[in-house]
């Protein structure tokens, strides 16, 4: 928990364009969160061995550009299983850092109960870290009485945002123009989802693809193998029933850190 990252500046300087405007200015024209979609993943396209298993992925090298990612963004966005299976800090540990992130939490069917023992509150308490906003369609009233204190003691809490039933799971689900508009809300202005597999092949789905901003991907010369959880959204086809491909990224750079390798670019034209 004590290590601490360095990032060159030259490194930085790279991925500028590909990152959130600086001045307060151009934020505050925009109407929602400026979106980066990044994760770590295998030549295979996982996220992690299975579900529920943390799995290192990223070098020091890589691993230290995802840290000043969280520097740049106020807030950084996973799903609740990837909260159970690994019990993420979601800091920035870069030595120096002056912002840390806003950890916001998908839990639409409330999943998951903080503890105080938990990553996400120990850097909080030791001022390294900020509590989760944990965004739920749970009624308030459901609401556990000790995870809502748990939670306002760090300064974190529950928001509760409009929610659908699917009809085949009957879990409730979001509508990501509902997550960036509780977010901008909160005065959070720029936000990295970083994972895990089901968040990211919901945000890539064609309906929500004109909210992503930027693309930032490391990419690790490793294999993982079958049965993890992969990065692949639902396929989409034409009207005749032919396979078309999801998504293709355009203004492409890719940039080396150490053995692995940072693919950033964009959806749009
Ligand atoms: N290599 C990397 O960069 C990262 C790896 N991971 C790994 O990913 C794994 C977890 O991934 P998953 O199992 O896919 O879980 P996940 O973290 O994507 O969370 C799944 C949950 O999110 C909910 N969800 C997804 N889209 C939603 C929407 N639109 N509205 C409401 N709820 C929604 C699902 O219903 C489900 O309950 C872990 O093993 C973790 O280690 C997680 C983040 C980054
Ligand atoms: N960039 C990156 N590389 C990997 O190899 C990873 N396994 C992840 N995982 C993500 O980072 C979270 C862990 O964060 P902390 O180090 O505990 O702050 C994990 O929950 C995934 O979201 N990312």
């Amino acid at each position: 928990m004590s290590e601490e990252l360095t990032f060159p500046a030259e490194s930085a300087a790279l991925l500028e364009p590909r990152l959130p405007p600086k001045s307060d200015a151009e934020e505050a024209l925009r109407s929602r969160p400026f979106v980066t979609l990044t994760f770590a993943t295998s030549l295979d396209s996982s996220l992690s061995l299975s579900p529920g298993v943390r799995t290192r992925l990223s070098g020091p090298g890589s691993k230290a550009m995802t840290h000043y990612l969280r520097t740049r963004h106020s807030a950084i966005l996973v799903g609740v299983s990837t909260v159970l299976a690994d019990d993420p800090a979601l800091n920035c540990r870069i030595a120096g850092t002056a912002s840390q992130p806003r950890p916001i939490v998908i839990d639409a069917n409330l999943r998951w109960t903080p503890r105080r023992s938990d990553k996400v509150f120990e850097v909080c308490r030791n001022s390294v870290g900020l509590a989760p906003f944990i965004l739920t369609g749970v009624d308030e009233s459901s609401l556990p009485r000790e995870s809502i204190e748990l939670l306002h003691e760090h300064g974190g809490k529950y928001i509760r945002i409009p929610a659908t039933r699917s009809e085949s799971t009957s879990r409730l689900r979001f509508d990501w123009n509902d997550i960036l508009a509780a977010l901008q809300a909160e005065g959070l202005s720029s936000v990295m989802v970083e994972g895990g597999g089901q968040i990211i092949n919901s945000l890539l789905d064609p309906a929500y693809q004109d909210l992503i901003d930027s693309v930032i991907v490391t990419i690790a010369p490793t294999w993982l193998g079958q049965g993890g959880v992969v990065v692949s959204p639902d396929r989409v086809t034409d009207t005749t029933g032919v396979p078309l491909p999801v998504a293709r990224l355009s203004h492409v750079s890719w940039h080396p850190f150490g053995e692995d390798v940072v693919l950033c670019g964009t959806l749009r034209e």
